[in-house]
């Protein structure tokens, strides 16, 4: 199966907004800059993403996919809009309670893993767990979540004896090890060929469905897509659907 980016009509995308599940944006702006010159980075972005659902969004060089990513992790505040993480308000005035939702409801996977050079595999999601808030701590066994990942077998290794797709494996299950709601994803195979970009993604989809995680992905690699429930293209800070 392999699928186009065909610009909708519109940029309101995705179901309907369902408060208390997944990711809901609704009409955010953001800009950035000062007033002598300012960068409209998000233009009345609607999207909505459901528990299990992996959404892909793909566009070019400064279309505003990190400011989406942001802004859906709490990571910025939007100018205007709604922006809903399992039904909670993220975009609430107190950094603090931004900080705190974060914490429990969102996961981050960066491009390269980031994971800490001096940790091992089952360390680096140790530590996750031990600075997540109370609640989300021992939710689950690192161990198991290792395997689920395919990395039982060098949980011991630290970074720099894994491969880029073994670090993104081990990226993506120290995301998780929390059980977040939401997962946001940053160019995850920007640094695999081919065949390990494949194995990530699916990882990725499997996981958001057994999981029941809404996962939005920003790529630029058109290969993957494939894998993805939902398409969306961002362009000069406007989001538009797959048809
Ligand atoms: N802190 C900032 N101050 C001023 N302009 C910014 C800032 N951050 C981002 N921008 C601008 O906002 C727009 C959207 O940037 P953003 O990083 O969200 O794009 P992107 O789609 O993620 O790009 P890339 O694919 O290159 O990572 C760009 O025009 C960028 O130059």
């Amino acid at each position: 199966m392999s699928r186009s980016v065909a610009p909708s009509a519109t940029s309101s995308v995705g179901d309907p907004a369902s408060p208390g599940s997944g990711l809901v944006l609704q009409a955010v702006y953001l800009q950035h800059g000062d007033a002598a010159e300012t960068v409209q980075a998000l233009d009345d972005v609607h999207l909505s993403v459901q528990p299990g659902e992996l959404a892909a969004v793909v566009g070019p060089s400064g279309a505003g996919k990190s400011s989406l990513l942001a802004v859906a992790g709490g990571l910025a505040r939007p100018d205007r809009g709604i922006v809903t993480v399992a039904g909670h308000d993220m975009t609430v005035a107190s950094r603090r309670l931004r900080t705190s939702l974060r914490q429990r409801h969102v996961g981050f996977v960066f491009q390269s893993g980031n994971l800490l050079p001096a940790l091992t595999a089952v360390d680096q999601l140790r530590l996750a767990q031990r600075i997540a808030p109370r609640a989300e701590r021992a939710v689950r066994d690192p161990y198991e979540l290792l395997t689920e990942v395919g990395m039982a077998d060098k949980a011991n290794r630290r970074p720099d004896q894994l491969s880029g797709g073994e670090r993104q494996r081990v990226g993506i299950a120290r995301a998780l090890v929390t059980e977040p709601s939401v997962l946001l994803v940053d160019e995850p195979t920007a640094a695999l060929d081919r065949a390990r970009s494949h194995d990530i993604v699916q990882l990725l989809a499997r996981e958001a469905a057994r999981r029941s995680v809404a996962v939005v992905m920003v790529t630029h690699d058109h290969d993957v897509l494939q894998y993805c429930d939902t398409v969306y293209e961002m362009i000069d800070g406007k989001l538009r659907a797959d048809k």
